[in-house]
C-alpha cells in the first residue's frame, strides 16, 4: 500500500469530496467516527476523556468526537487551544454542533490547564497533517504539559507537532502518543525508529478515500500489506520435486561462530528450497552434519575461515553469504572473486557486508540487479555511510542501491526494503523480541531460499522479510518477547507459511 505525503493526503480528500458530491465536514464527521469506532474498542465509558483541540480541522475532527463520545455515555472534558489564530470553517461548524453538556475550556495561557484525572485517556487533536511549522509557545506548553501529566494520550491521525514526511526541527514541541489513530493510511513518519516515542502504537481506520486517487497517487514509499504477501506465494504443484524448488549454496560460518550457519541453513531449509549445500570451515563439518542433517556439506580447506571458491557453480540457484564468516584477507579473496565470476543472485549479510564495505573495489565488482543486502544500521552505516537522521538515511539508502543496481534490507522495527528502481517498502510483522543475536542468519536463510525457488529478487525480499517478521511475531504468541531466541523464528516459520497462505 501506498504512503502518502501531506500534500498528497490533502489531495485524497479534495479528490473524496468532490468525486462523491460530499461537503468537507462530512468527510469530517466519518473521520471521527471511525476515530470512534476504534476509541469505543479501546476504552470503556468509565474512562474520562480529556479532548485538546487545535485551531485548525484536526482540532475539528477533536470536536466531532467529543461530541459522538458524549453521545456515548463518555465523560468529556474538552479544551480548545489557540494562541490567537484563525480557526478552520468545519472547526467552527463542529463549535456549533457541540451538546450543552459538553462546554470547551478555552487555553489561551498555560495558566488555564487543569489536572488530568488519573485513569483520564488525553485525545491529542492539536495539529495534523496541516502543521506548517515547528510548534513553540502556546501550543509548545500545552504539549509538554501534556507529555508531562497524562496518564495516556491517543493521538488523531498524527502525534501533534510531527511533521508528515519530513524531519521535524529540534526545536518544535511533539506529543509522546500511546496510542495514533490515523486515518485511512498509516504516515511515512510512523516508520522511522527516532519517532517512536511519539508515535506509540500506529493504528489505521478507513474513511473511504477515493480508490481512484490512491490508486493513480505516485509514490516511492509503500509499506507491505498481509494480502499483497499472500498474492506473492506460490503454491507448490502435485507433480513437482525437490529440483523444482531450487537448489541454494550457503557459504557460512567460521571458527566460534558455526551457530550462525546452523541458524541460515535451518532457515533455509523451512523457507522451502529443494535442496541446500552448505560450503563452511572445515571445523563446521561434523557440527552442520549432525545439526542440519538435510543439508549437504562441503567442507572448506581452510579449518577456521571460508578461503576456497568451488570451481563450478553451475547447480546452483541461488548463493547466501556472510553469517559467520568474519573478515579474514583469504575470506575477502573468496568474497571478490565470487563477485566477478559468478552470475547467480546473491544474499549478502553480515561480514560479507562489512568486507564490501571496507574495499572499494570489491564494491566496484558488485553484479548489477543480482544482489540483496541485509544491513543492520551499524553495518548499513559502513556499507553505505552515516546520515543526520533517518529521513536522510532513507535518501541514502534509495541513492545506493541505485547506483548499485541492488537490493537492500535495512532491519528494523519496519524493515526498509529498497528496490534499484528506488521504491522503499515497510515492513509491518516483527516484534521486539526479535531484537536477538541470529535472527539476522535466519533471514539470510529465507531469503536465499525464495531466491533459490525462483521468486524474483523483489519478491524474495518483501515475501522472506513479511514471513520472518510473522514467524517472529508467532514466536512471541508462545515464548513471549524476552525470552524469544533466533531458533524461535525457525520453528515458527512452518506457522507463518500456513497462516499466510489461509489468510
Ligand atoms: N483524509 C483525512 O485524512 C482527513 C483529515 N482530516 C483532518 O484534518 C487534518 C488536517 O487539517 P488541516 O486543517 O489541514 O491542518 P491542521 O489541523 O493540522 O492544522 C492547521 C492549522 O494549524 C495552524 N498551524 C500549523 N502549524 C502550526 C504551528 N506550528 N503553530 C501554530 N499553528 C499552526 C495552521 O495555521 P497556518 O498559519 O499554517 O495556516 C492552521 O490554522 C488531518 O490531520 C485530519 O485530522 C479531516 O477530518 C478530513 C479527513
Ligand atoms: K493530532
Amino acid at each position: 500500500m501506498k504512503i502518502l505525503s501531506a500534500p498528497q493526503t490533502r489531495e485524497a480528500d479534495a479528490q473524496t469530496i468532490s468525486e462523491e458530491k460530499i461537503a468537507s465536514e462530512e468527510l469530517m464527521e466519518r473521520a471521527a467516527r471511525a476515530f470512534v469506532g476504534w476509541f469505543e474498542n479501546k476504552f470503556t465509558p468509565e474512562c474520562p476523556v480529556c479532548i485538546f483541540s487545535g485551531p485548525g480541522n484536526n482540532g475539528g475532527d477533536g470536536l466531532a468526537v467529543a461530541r459522538l463520545l458524549h453521545q456515548r455515555l463518555f465523560d468529556v472534558q474538552l479544551y480548545l487551544v489557540n494562541d490567537g489564530g484563525q480557526t478552520s470553517p468545519d472547526f467552527q461548524l463542529n463549535l456549533e454542533r457541540l451538546p450543552h453538556e459538553v462546554p470547551p475550556h478555552d487555553i489561551t495561557s498555560k495558566d488555564h490547564l487543569l489536572a488530568i484525572p488519573d485513569k483520564a485517556c488525553v485525545i491529542d487533536a492539536l495539529f495534523g497533517t496541516g502543521l506548517s511549522r515547528p510548534v513553540t509557545g502556546l501550543y509548545a506548553d500545552v504539549i509538554n504539559w501534556l507529555n508531562e501529566y497524562s496518564p495516556c494520550t491517543v493521538a488523531i491521525d498524527i502525534p501533534s507537532g510531527l511533521y508528515t514526511d519530513k524531519q521535524t526541527p529540534a526545536e518544535g514541541a511533539i506529543v509522546q502518543a500511546h496510542h495514533t489513530v490515523s486515518f485511512e493510511l498509516p504516515k511515512l513518519a510512523f516508520f522511522l525508529p527516532q519517532h517512536e516515542q511519539y508515535v506509540g502504537e500506529w493504528h489505521t481506520v478507513p474513511i473511504g478515500l477515493s480508490p481512484a486517487y490512491l490508486a493513480e497517487a505516485k509514490s516511492n514509499f509503500q509499506y507491505v500489506t498481509q494480502k499483497e504477501m499472500q498474492g506473492l506465494l506460490k503454491p507448490r504443484t502435485k507433480f513437482s520435486h525437490k529440483g523444482t524448488y531450487g537448489h541454494a549454496l550457503l557459504l557460512c560460518g567460521g571458527y566460534g561462530k558455526m551457530g550462525a550457519a546452523v541458524l541460515a541453513a535451518r532457515a533455509c531449509l523451512r523457507g522451502g528450497v529443494g535442496l541446500l549445500t552448505v560450503q563452511t570451515p572445515a571445523i563446521g563439518y561434523d557440527v552442520l552434519q549432525t545439526a542440519v542433517p538435510e543439508a549437504m556439506l562441503i567442507p572448506d580447506n581452510n579449518r577456521k575461515h571460508l578461503s576456497r571458491l568451488l570451481e563450478s557453480m553451475e547447480k546452483y540457484d541461488a548463493i547466501g553469504i556472510g553469517p559467520g564468516i568474519g573478515t579474514e584477507r583469504l575470506t575477502k579473496t573468496l568474497l571478490g572473486q565470487l563477485l566477478a565470476t559468478t552470475d547467480l543472485p546473491l544474499v549478502i549479510d553480515a561480514d560479507a557486508i562489512n568486507l564490501i564495505a571496507s574495499s572499494e573495489k570489491l564494491k566496484a565488482q558488485l553484479p548489477k540487479g543480482k544482489v540483496i543486502f541485509t544491513p543492520h544500521p551499524k553495518e548499513f552505516e559502513r556499507l553505505v555511510c552515516k546520515s543526520n537522521n533517518e529521513y536522510e538515511r532513507l535518501e541514502e539508502l534509495r541513492e545506493f542501491c541505485r547506483v548499485y543496481q541492488c537490493y537492500m534490507v535495512l532491519k528494523g522495527s519496519h524493515s526498509a526494503i529498497a528496490t534499484p528502481e528506488g521504491d522503499i517498502y515497510f515492513n509491518t510483522t516483527g516484534n521486539a523480541g526479535m531484537a536477538t543475536g541470529g535472527t539476522g542468519d535466519v533471514l539470510t536463510g529465507i531469503l536465499t531460499a525464495l531466491v533459490a525457488q525462483g521468486y524474483t529478487l523483489k519478491e524474495a525480499c518483501l515475501l522472506g522479510v513479511y514471513l520472518h517478521g510473522l514467524a517472529g511475531d508467532l514466536a512471541k504468541g508462545t515464548v513471549g518477547e524476552i525470552a524469544l531466541i533466533a531458533s524461535d523464528v525457525i520453528q515458527h516459520l512452518p506457522q507463518a507459511f500456513q497462516q499466510l497462505r489461509r489468510s
